[in-house]
């Protein structure tokens, strides 16, 4: 029995079928681990499947990472609204008139429905790299300097969090307080082994990333692809 509150974690159901996806919630849900339903999934089972998990009381954390002009990106937080999810997301670099909109269009829901997902700001990709960052895309300086510049601005927005790498989190807390919500992909059970990180490159272990402060972490293939999931995480709550 473990005292660790295991609704921190969401697995990331990055499944090619529904029926993969229901038989990772049969088998993880007992743990008490939260869902994380991502463009893959949404785009092939749509909405009926977010709700499918959030009439089970499941935690859900919608990533569709939203990147529109405002009007938009408030129409779609509008849409997915009701589906109960607990957490949804929009790019930073959408701007902070587009985070306004969208933080409105959940509050608006909150009005009629009683309660909305909190709406966070994705910041830079836990699979970008500073090279990456500096030279394809053209945006100078540290990645965790640009993280921060971004969580700032989400949190002006008024966006209740951003997603970032374990590597921000301290610096996130500094710049934004600590009620100012981190949730943090790119989670390895081995930071060091190169074969099992595949396409992340700003990654962490479950333990490190919550020694550095994140409210929730997002897993998905250390669990997904582990030959026995359950157990894994199972370990992975032991160990926290
Ligand atoms: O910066 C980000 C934002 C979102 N993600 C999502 O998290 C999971 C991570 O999956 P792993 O298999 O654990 O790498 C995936 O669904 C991404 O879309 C992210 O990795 N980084």
């Amino acid at each position: 029995m473990h005292t660790f509150d295991a609704s921190r974690i969401y697995i990331a159901l990055d499944t090619s079928s529904v029926e993969q996806a229901r038989a990772f919630v049969r088998e993880l849900a007992p743990t008490g681990v939260g869902f994380k339903v991502g463009m893959q999934l949404f785009y092939q089972s749509g909405p009926a499947f977010v709700k499918e998990l959030t009439a089970q009381g499941l935690q859900v954390f919608l990533d569709l990472k939203f990147h529109d002009i405002p009007n938009t990106v408030a129409g779609a937080v509008q849409s997915i609204g009701e589906l109960g999810a607990a957490i949804c997301n929009v790019h930073v670099a959408g701007g902070l008139e587009m985070m306004k909109r969208a933080r409105q269009a959940a509050d608006a829901l909150a009005q009629r429905a009683g309660k909305r997902p909190q709406v966070i700001g994705v910041t830079q990709l836990t699979s970008t790299s500073r090279e990456m960052m500096n030279e394809e895309v053209g945006i100078p300086g540290d990645v965790q300097d640009v993280v921060i510049r971004y969580a700032l601005l989400a949190q002006t927005a008024g966006l209740d969090g951003v997603v970032a790498s374990g590597h921000e989190v301290r610096g996130i807390r500094e710049a934004c307080g600590d009620d100012f919500v981190t949730v943090i992909p790119g989670i390895r059970l081995a930071a060091n082994d190169s074969a099992l990180i595949h396409d992340q490159k700003r990654v962490m272990t479950p333990h490190e990333a919550f020694q550095e402060g994140a409210h929730a972490i997002v897993i998905g293939r250390a669990v997904t692809q582990a030959a026995e999931p359950r157990a894994t995480v199972e370990q992975i709550l032991a160990a926290l």
